[in-house]
């Protein structure tokens, strides 16, 4: 579970938070400029909240007298570029977060591979990022931040780089995959398609403000 409690002050609001996030999947939606990556970038800890609590099960990552490092959250975030590294091939970038833990080759590349099965695309171990599609892009960065095995899931506008065909392919697989995970994941987005896909549980944020909506969980059939 993450609780943010949070009030940091942005150019034209005050970005007002109050919010607990349970495992499995919660939307977080609004218009551009609301505030949604400022929120990921605070639970993630790029962004150092003005004042409040943010925390992740029984630790404190933020509050007046903590700041856990990014890293040390064990966290982790998908930007909505992707940020792939260019010069490791789709194995390494898969497992570059289980390299920085000191975990052996021949064991981080299994699960790397194992992560590029479940995602269906294990052909491309060996292709640079340049050499993938927008969507397959998508899913190399979901596998690397799985393969880490984080304490929680933030995803950024995950498919706003894809084109429409291609979208609505990978929202299913990522469906699919992020059901079957036992931590809290946010997804953002601008995109109603999304919420229709995703949106069990949907948070409204404007103007750095919340409110909630509750719908039933779509049909998964
Ligand atoms: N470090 C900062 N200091 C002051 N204001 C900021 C800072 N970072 C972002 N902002 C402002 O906060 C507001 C929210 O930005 P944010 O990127 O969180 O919105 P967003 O909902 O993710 O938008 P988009 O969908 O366009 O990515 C914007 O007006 C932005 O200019």
């Amino acid at each position: 579970m993450i609780r943010v409690e949070v009030r940091t002050h942005l150019r034209e609001f005050t970005l007002t938070i109050a919010a607990t996030f349970d495992r499995g999947v919660t939307v977080l939606a609004g218009p551009s400029g609301a505030g949604k990556t400022t929120l990921l970038r605070t639970i993630a800890g790029l962004t150092r909240p003005g004042e409040g609590i943010v925390q992740l099960d029984d630790a404190i990552l933020d509050d007046r007298a903590h700041h856990v490092r990014p890293y040390h959250r064990n966290i982790a975030y998908v930007f909505q570029d992707y940020a792939l590294f260019p010069h490791l091939d789709v194995l390494a970038n898969v497992g570059y977060g289980l390299a920085a833990r000191g975990i052996a080759r021949a064991h981080r590349d299994a699960v790397a591979r194992t992560w590029l099965e479940r995602l269906g695309i294990d052909r491309l171990a060996h292709a640079r990022p340049r050499a993938l599609s927008g969507g397959e892009r998508q899913r190399v960065a979901l596998a690397r931040a799985l393969a880490w095995e984080p304490r929680a899931l933030l995803l950024d506008e995950p498919f706003s780089a894809l084109d429409p065909a291609t979208r609505a392919a990978v929202r299913r697989t990522v469906r699919e995959t992020l059901g079957a995970l036992d931590v809290p994941v946010v997804l953002v987005t601008h995109d109603e398609a999304d919420i229709v896909e995703f949106g069990a549980r949907v948070l409204r944020i404007e103007r750095g403000l919340l409110s909630p909506e509750t719908r039933a969980a779509p049909s998964t059939s």
